[in-house]
């Protein structure tokens, strides 16, 4: 039995709300199965991903737009976690809602703005259904979150770690130890093992998980409007000890809109709480924590 609770999701009924709020609350990560997403079309975006990477670098250079690496590509070697100095040993692209800030895409593959675009919607999706289920277990009303993530600022990231060079900063892992900011991160499994949690006792765990499962995260946003009854899970992704191949993931970070208020639900309040903040400007805070701004 994995250390990280496995929930079906076409048959868990009117458990789903309990069973994710306990996992959450418990290890920070839950792996859900029978979730809907079409198999056979993930693999196509899997493909297209991999066609995009192994394009030659100056090719993928076109796709840098601004400093913030909110759209389009980032290069390796340049995001580093918030309380790492050494860079990670990745490079990703992102896509977002066209409405909050557009999209860039890449001339070639040909089918990646479509694949992209449609587990992009896919995943926003299943994040909304899954945080519409936590809020029985969290007594709030149920439409909270379709009023503050609906047409939110949710953010795919399609990330490849290259096959660890020799000269790679030694100081550097695939992903150094941090939390998501966002309320919560949606991992359709990677191609690679590699990924491992914080455990609350202190010990480091890798995360096991069939290959058509998603692995569900709590992020800081989430932390912070439940004071920290659900807590962000501070994560990492370790080099690879056998094989040196690349390792793909494609992380879907799920953001309420930036004018959306985080503020800690009324239940949770103690007097420790942290105030009101806009989830842009609570964005806004981390991505220059993390090199991105
Ligand atoms: O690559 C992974 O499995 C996880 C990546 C991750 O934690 C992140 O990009 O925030
Ligand atoms: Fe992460």
């Amino acid at each position: 039995m994995s250390f990280v609770p496995q929930i079906a999701l076409a048959t868990a009924g009117e458990d789903l709300g309990q069973r994710l709020y306990e996992a959450l609350a418990r290890t920070g990560f839950v792996v859900v199965t029978d979730h809907g997403i079409d198999l056979s079309r993930l693999h196509d975006a899997y493909a297209a991903v991999e066609a995009f990477f192994a394009l030659p670098e100056e090719e993928k250079l076109a796709y840098v737009v601004g400093r913030d690496g909110q759209r389009g590509y980032t290069a390796f070697g340049r995001e580093h976690a918030k309380d790492s100095p050494a860079p990670d040993l990745k490079e990703f692209w992102h896509v977002g809602r066209d409405a909050i800030a557009p999209n860039v895409w890449p001339e070639r593959p040909k089918s990646f703005s479509r694949e992209v675009a449609w587990l992009y919607e896919a995943l926003d999706e299943l994040g909304l259904k899954l945080l519409r289920a936590l809020t029985g277990p969290l007594e709030v009303p149920a439409d909270t979150f379709d009023e503050i993530a609906e047409g939110g600022n949710s953010v795919l990231r399609l990330l490849h770690y290259p096959p660890l060079s020799q000269d790679a900063d030694p100081a550097s892992i695939r992903a150094a130890a941090h939390e998501d900011i966002n309320l919560i991160t949606l991992l359709v499994s990677a191609s690679a093992s590699g990924l491992e949690l914080l455990d609350r006792d202190g010990t480091w765990r890798a995360i096991e998980a069939p290959a058509d499962a998603v692995i569900v995260d709590t992020g800081d946003m989430l932390a912070r409007i439940t004071n920290d009854h659900l807590p962000a899970t501070t994560h990492r992704v370790v080099n690879p000890e056998g094989p040196n191949g690349s390792r793909y993931s494609m992380p879907f970070f799920l953001h309420p809109r930036p004018d959306a208020k985080l503020a800690v639900f009324d239940q949770f309040k103690d007097g420790s709480e942290a105030p009101d903040i806009t989830a842009g400007e609570f964005l806004r805070q981390r991505l220059e924590a993390i090199g991105l701004k």
